[in-house]
């Protein structure tokens, strides 16, 4: 069996504005249905990367191709994709409906059929009653849903959504991406979402290309960005991060020793997550997410033990924040499940399990 076209290939796009590289040798494939999620800090060229599948940036050098076609050079009204904005862009003198219908018109589609697919999608984005309203009687909520009726209705072959709820407020947002990830699941069209918000690119796609500074530094499911990061870039961007600067003092079969302030810490070699691995002598980074971390460790022989004083405690309903000094003066961020008995200035034990840490060599 052949593999299946896939969506949108990307190969070695390059984009610079004067000398500012915006997009630096990227290259990409998209599958077919994958709600894929564009994700890195403000300025780091992923609006630029979007803009040019959909022919609104022209690249420097490299090729495009949508569902195996090469559309490098094509006009931006040629292409097979649709784009989705964050205000919106619908047309304030047509009603939801015209607005729907506008693409399928473009293309020379039939009334009746257009008519049907107009009532399709209002049931798609399950707003059946307002066909006939126009754009300022919505709300922000239903014209971003209508934004996104209009982009599917001529079939795109992949939609492309650039911070499409940046202008919602948090609940709405939030409702959103619920009601996005369902229309995507229930379409099985390929989405390009581009947010620089990591809640957001984590509980929505299947797969997030984390960017920084023109380059994509990790393609990967969202359970793998933020457990396995491959650069300390991503352990930082993308969740609470306790980082440790180590060495690398030992490698033993499967195992390396690490350095660590006076400590030395035994850990499994595969809990390095750079795709480099270390070599002896080797500074490296040590990433421990907050909730990595259980209290009053005992002894157990898998793992890291580090101890140190609260400083302070905040009840977040599902879990306690709790900041933690050690002796050696690091501040570390602790999660852990209520209820905790312990009170501020307590001296507490706190115990990671290795196999919950990730190691990065990239230093
Ligand atoms: N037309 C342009 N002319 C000059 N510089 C530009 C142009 N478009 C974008 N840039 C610059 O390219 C860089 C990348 O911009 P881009 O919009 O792709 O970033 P982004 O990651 O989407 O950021 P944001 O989340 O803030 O939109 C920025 O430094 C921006 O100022």
């Amino acid at each position: 069996m052949t593999d299946p076209v896939p969506a949108i290939e990307l190969k070695n796009i390059c984009k610079a504005y004067g000398a500012l590289r915006v997009i630096d040798d990227v290259s990409l494939t998209i599958d077919r249905g994958v709600f894929i999620t564009l994700l890195g800090p403000s300025g780091c060229g992923k609006s630029t990367l979007l803009r040019s599948i959909v022919g609104l940036a022209e690249p420097d050098s490299g090729t495009i191709l949508v569902d195996g076609k090469d559309i490098t050079n094509a006009a931006a009204h040629n292409r097979p994709v649709k784009m989705v904005f964050q205000d919106y862009a619908l047309f304030p003198h047509m009603t939801v409906a015209q607005n729907i219908g506008f693409g399928c018109e473009m293309q020379g589609m039939e009334k009746s059929a257009i008519a049907r697919r107009s009532t399709e999608l209002l049931e798609l984005i399950r707003l059946p009653d307002i066909a006939n309203r126009y754009p300022d009687a919505l709300s922000g909520g239903q014209r971003q849903r209508v934004a996104l009726a209009r982009a599917l209705a001529p079939d795109p072959a992949a939609l492309l959504l650039d911070e499409p709820l940046g202008a919602l407020d948090l609940k709405l947002r939030q409702d959103m991406q619920r009601e996005l990830k369902a229309i995507q699941r229930r379409t099985g069209k390929t989405f390009v979402f581009v947010t620089h918000d990591q809640q957001e690119a984590m509980s929505m796609s299947d797969l997030v290309a984390v960017m920084n500074k023109g380059r994509i530094e990790q393609l990967d499911s969202p359970e793998n960005i933020y457990a396995n990061p491959a650069t300390l870039f991503i352990a930082d961007f993308v969740g609470a991060t306790n980082l440790f600067e180590a060495k690398v003092e030992a490698k033993d079969g499967d195992h390396l020793t690490l350095s660590v302030g006076d400590a030395r810490w035994r850990v499994p070699a595969a809990r390095v997550t750079s795709q480099r691995k270390p070599e002896e002598g080797e500074a490296v980074s040590v990433v421990i997410r907050p909730e990595a971390f259980d209290i009053g460790a005992g002894r157990r022989k898998n793992g890291i033990e580090l101890s140190g004083r609260v400083t302070d405690q905040t009840y977040l309903g599902d879990r306690v924040h709790l900041n933690v000094d050690t002796a050696d003066g690091r501040s570390l961020l602790v999660d852990v499940r209520p209820p905790v008995a312990i009170g501020e200035g307590a001296e507490i034990k706190l115990h990671c399990r290795a196999d919950n840490l990730a190691i990065i060599a990239d230093r």
